[in-house]
């Protein structure tokens, strides 16, 4: 019986566990495709890296094109990140009728449907479930389970750095550089941890889940993104205070055909479950008009959890080469993008401000906002040791974007307005 061979373009944190559970699992990949499997070469940058697990090390290569051309091997599973030149590998890859597995976000938010149509094109399977979730099956839950439903909303965690970050900030008070710097050790973090701290990594996954959730072509470019490099110890102090946990979420709405993507730090009430999601773990609601409420969680970063997924897909292609069936993981969108406008997206806020601290200036700020139909829902009037001000924080009834954006900017030319301290998004009261 022929054995399924494989190439892998990277062995890094994800590379490692793939070639793990291969190995370990063979057993059971055998009992679910009805063939070994074997992985053939893997490309890496540096071959003398010291690698704190066994590997043959006539399996590595520096060339890609040792893996890209090989017409002995069967399936890519690309987990060494990069854009450019690793699409580019990919398109050849596929054109040499190779069968792609990737757990590349950035590639699939940018270039996915232009892949996935090269490997329709050629009869080739791609699969990306490692690109949302980690360990979530959430894409498979999305395009198979809730196949039947429309799907209306989508919010929850999907980046397991800024999660592991904010819980160790919030519950244990430790130092943002310090717990990065742990998240990178642990194998969540990106290569370049720029893209989790200010929420690209999240955003890329947003618009892969909308696109797919939506059946609409959601570009990263229509996601609005906010990281969490500006949370401050107080702002964690004053979200707890009036009973929210900080957390970094996405959200996808549907409203008729308008939508609106995001992600931006978010407060939710305490007893919110997605208040619950701790350290590396993501979760994601799904609201479906049939089906109601639903919720995946499961670890969003790291080896295993990650290489679960890349192998999962793996088993799919295999049972689709077995049954020669491949070649149909793309279903072009079915509706037009319409993105709401800021008049259209409704939301509570949290505000922080320091103001002049004299008589009145309470009843003027809530004049301001009362002018454009914005009350509060929650407030709290502090002195603070700065000489003349005091702190206001308030969190807002349910305003559009629009208005609460108007309201900053007279703040922001108010006499009165020493500074704007910080504002989030507050969410979970409503589906
Ligand atoms: N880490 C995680 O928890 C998750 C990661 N992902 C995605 O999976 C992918 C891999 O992530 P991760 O394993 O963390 O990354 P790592 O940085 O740990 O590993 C990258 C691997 O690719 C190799 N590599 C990188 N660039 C090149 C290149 N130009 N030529 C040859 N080899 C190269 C590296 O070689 P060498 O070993 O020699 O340095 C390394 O083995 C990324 O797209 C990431 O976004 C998705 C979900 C979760
Ligand atoms: N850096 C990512 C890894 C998984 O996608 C994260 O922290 O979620």
């Amino acid at each position: 019986m022929k054995a399924i061979s494989i190439g892998l373009l990277g062995l890094g944190t994800v590379g490692s566990g793939v070639v793990q559970i291969i190995n370990n699992h063979q057993d059971k990949l055998m009992h679910q495709v009805g063939c070994p499997v074997k992985i053939k070469k893997i490309l890496v940058k540096n071959i003398d890296k010291a690698r704190d697990f066994e590997i043959d090390r006539n399996m590595l290569t520096l060339s890609a094109d040792e893996i890209i051309d090989d017409p002995e091997i069967d399936v890519v599973i690309e987990v060494m990140g990069g854009v450019e030149s690793t699409k580019e590998y990919l398109l050849r890859a596929i054109r040499n009728k190779k069968h792609i597995i990737t757990a590349n976000k950035d590639l699939m938010a940018l270039y996915g449907s232009e892949l996935l149509e090269e490997a329709t094109h050629n009869g080739c399977d791609l699969f990306y479930e490692a690109s949302v979730a980690g360990g979530i099956p959430i894409l498979r839950g999305l395009v198979d389970g809730l196949a039947s439903d429309r799907i209306t909303k989508m919010m929850g965690i999907v980046n397991g750095t800024t999660n592991f970050i904010l819980t160790k900030m919030s519950k244990y008070g430790s130092p943002y550089e310090e717990v990065l710097t742990e998240a990178q050790q642990l194998g969540y973090a990106e290569s370049d941890p720029t893209a989790d701290v200010e929420g690209l990594d999240a955003a890329r996954k947003m618009a892969i889940l909308a696109t797919l959730g939506f059946s609409m072509k959601i570009d990263l470019s229509d996601v609005s993104v906010k990281g969490i490099t500006s949370i401050t110890k107080e702002d964690l102090d004053y979200s707890k205070r009036l009973g929210y946990t900080m957390k970094l979420i996405g959200i996808a709405s549907r409203t008729d055909e308008k939508v609106e993507v995001s992600v931006q730090p978010t407060l939710l009430p305490e007893a919110h479950p997605l208040a619950n999601v701790n350290d590396e773990y993501n979760a994601v609601y799904v609201y479906g008009e049939a089906v109601g409420e639903t919720m995946f969680y499961g670890p969003g970063a790291g080896s295993l959890p990650t290489a679960t997924s890349v192998v999962s897909d793996l088993v799919m292609t295999m049972k689709n080469m077995r049954l020669g069936v491949n070649g149909r993981s793309a279903a072009a969108p079915q509706f037009e993008k319409c993105l709401k406008k800021p008049d259209e997206v409704y939301s509570k806020y949290f505000l922080r401000l320091h103001v002049k601290d004299e008589v009145g200036v309470f009843a003027k700020i809530t004049t301001l906002f009362a002018k454009h139909s914005v009350s509060f829902e929650k407030i709290l009037q502090l002195p603070i040791k700065e000489k003349d001000s005091a702190e206001i924080v308030l969190v807002t009834h349910r305003a559009s974007l629009q208005d609460y954006e108007n309201i900053l900017n007279q703040l922001k030319d108010n006499a009165l307005v020493h500074n704007i301290k910080s504002t989030y998004r507050v969410e979970g009261d409503e589906a």
